[in-house]
């Protein structure tokens, strides 16, 4: 009743003079807080209630680019209300890339919603049911007979492919016959129509359609899929990508924000309905595999993807051995664990495997020397045996200078400008005590252009993985982390670099690639990947 009869007696200027008082006292704890932090080190300085959302969020790349030269080998941003350590030195990671566990994130109440959180793998901070994903995940990848089985999918999918590029080039000359045009492409738009065919062929087994669909977008005649097939491929690649985009949106976006602010609601709202959606059809098509699976006779091959690994595992149709983790004895895989693996598989080994290629080609084609040399490697391969269009795992263990040029590629052009770490207890790095509950960056640019780890750090130079005096003195275990390391260390990294360097020799094989503008910058969007966009080229058959 007091309260009440206070408040009542409140005139317009009491109650603003009240929440000033409250902003400013808030402003007040606030920079107190950030001025008396233990361990203080460089960086941006935070703003109260966003941190430093607003210098990351915009240019996501240019920041951990400049990160090191701008601030040191370590320094810390705020992000969700917590510091966040950046780390830009190997010695500086070293320690992350242990094989002990390690949490990427703490508790995100926002992919909890979306229903990630705590599941599959990468999102994934219980160190239990993270072993048992991982164990599944990897088992379902790594041996050299899935491998294999990809290295011939890849072939097939890039025929396919020179096929659409084929047409499109002879619709696009004057003589439809012939052998003698060529063609302006977005190289991105193909890759990554590329990588999305066929990351959904690795996951479940069947095909998105993405570069049939691609190509009739173009094209005056269509591809021989049918429609029905193309178009449901397309709608499910909108569906992967708008929960990829939803990802971030629930991280970055706080509760309260999407639950009552009127237009982020919405967006909110219709995010979650795509999560729906999405898990429905992957519902129906785990439904479907554990069905064909039950009604084959025991000791028929089974087919080789994720999605029918992870159903088989730990169950009589088991042709692997995964059966324990650590000494206890695991069941087989859930209908909604299965669904969250998958979807991190496509969403993993898309963009990230589409976009390396795209810087590949970008510093082949603007260092025409070193793709002449890749280009004799990848002839000699093919000139051994004068009748081969496929190439196999074993003829990829050859192709030693395209394997540099990727490392190379890498290192200049992140895919992923970090890797994070959190710690759940104190721990000690870059000679500082850190309290549980720290959140660490491992900055990839940061490491990979570093002057002190790499002599001219801003020079395409594929030698220092080839020549191996330059190797031994340059390399050092956790200067080039393409693939991230210790027990987090990427489960899909032999199938990305098989892929990338089977569509490497193919596209140097059969086409000659040129920038259509040398001089234009690239476009790079930077989110989750750094995205780079609208790779013109122009493209015509080799004469061989
Ligand atoms: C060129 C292509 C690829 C690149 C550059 C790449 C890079 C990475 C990096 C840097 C990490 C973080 C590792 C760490 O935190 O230490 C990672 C994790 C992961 N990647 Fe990849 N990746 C690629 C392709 C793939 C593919 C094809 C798949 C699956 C089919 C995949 C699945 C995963 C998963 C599930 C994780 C989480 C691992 C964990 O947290 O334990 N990646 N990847």
């Amino acid at each position: 009743m007091a309260i009440q009869k206070i408040i009542g007696s409140l005139s317009i200027t009491d109650c603003l003079i009240f929440f000033v008082l409250i902003f400013i006292t808030y402003i007040f704890n606030f920079y107190h807080k950030y001025l008396t932090r233990p361990n203080p080190l460089p960086g941006p300085l935070p703003l109260p209630f966003i941190g430093n959302l607003h210098n990351i969020v915009y240019d996501l790349k240019l920041f951990y680019d400049n990160c090191r030269s701008n601030y040191g080998d370590i320094c810390e941003i705020m992000f969700d209300g917590r510091r966040c350590i950046i780390l830009s030195r190997p010695e500086y990671i070293e320690k992350f890339m242990s094989q002990t566990f390690f949490a990427k994130l703490p508790y995100f109440q926002g992919l909890d919603e979306i229903g990630i959180y705590g599941h599959a793998i990468a999102f994934n901070v219980d160190e239990k049911s993270w072993k048992y994903n991982k164990q599944f995940f990897t088992q379902a990848l790594l041996p050299p007979r899935v491998i294999d089985t990809f290295v011939k999918s890849t072939n097939k999918l890039f025929e396919e492919l020179s096929g659409y590029w084929k047409s499109l080039g002879r619709q696009n000359s004057s003589n439809n016959n012939n052998d003698n045009w060529t063609l302006e492409i977005d190289f991105s738009r193909w890759f990554h129509a590329f990588t999305n065919d066929f990351i959904s062929m690795v996951a479940t087994g069947e095909r998105t359609y993405s570069i049939a669909s691609y190509y009739n977008m173009q094209s005056s005649v269509k591809s021989e899929h049918p429609d029905a097939l193309v178009e449901d491929g397309d709608k499910f690649v909108r569906a992967i990508l708008k929960y990829v985009e939803s990802l971030r949106f629930f991280m970055f976006i706080g509760s309260f924000m999407r639950h009552y602010f009127p237009i982020i609601k919405n967006v909110a709202n219709s995010y979650l309905k795509n999560r729906d959606v999405l898990y429905e059809k992957f519902d129906h098509i785990i439904r479907k595999r554990r069905k064909e699976i039950e009604e084959m006779p025991m000791g028929t091959e089974m087919k080789v993807d994720i999605l029918t690994s992870l159903i088989t595992a730990n169950t009589e149709k088991d042709t692997t051995n995964i059966k324990t983790l650590g000494d206890e004895t695991v069941k087989p895989m859930a209908d909604e664990e299965i669904s969250c693996n998958l979807i991190e598989a496509i969403a993993a080994g898309t963009d990230t495997t589409a976009n390396i290629i795209c810087y590949i080609n970008y510093c082949l084609c603007k260092h025409p020397n070193v793709k002449q040399k890749m280009i004799s490697e990848i002839d000699s391969i093919f000139s051994k045996s004068p009748n081969k269009y496929y190439l196999e795992s074993d003829d990829l263990s050859k192709l030693k200078y395209c394997k540099a040029i990727i490392k190379e590629a890498y290192r200049l052009f992140p895919v992923l400008s970090f890797v994070s770490r959190y710690i759940k207890e104190g721990y000690e790095v870059a000679g500082y005590k850190w309290t549980a509950g720290t959140l660490f960056h491992l900055n990839i640019t940061g490491v990979h252009r570093h002057p002190d780890v790499w002599p001219n750090p801003e020079i395409f130079d594929p030698d220092r993985f080839y020549n191996s005096e330059k190797v031994d003195k340059s390399e050092n275990k956790y200067s080039l982390i393409i693939f991230g390391g210790g027990s987090r260390l990427c489960p899909g990294r032999k199938l990305a670099m098989r892929e990338v360097l089977l569509l490497m020799a193919l596209v140097y094989r059969y086409y000659n690639v040129e920038l259509v503008n040398v001089h234009e910058p690239l476009k790079i969007v930077s989110s989750t990947t750094n995205n780079l966009q609208n790779l013109k080229v122009r493209i015509s058959p080799r004469i061989i």
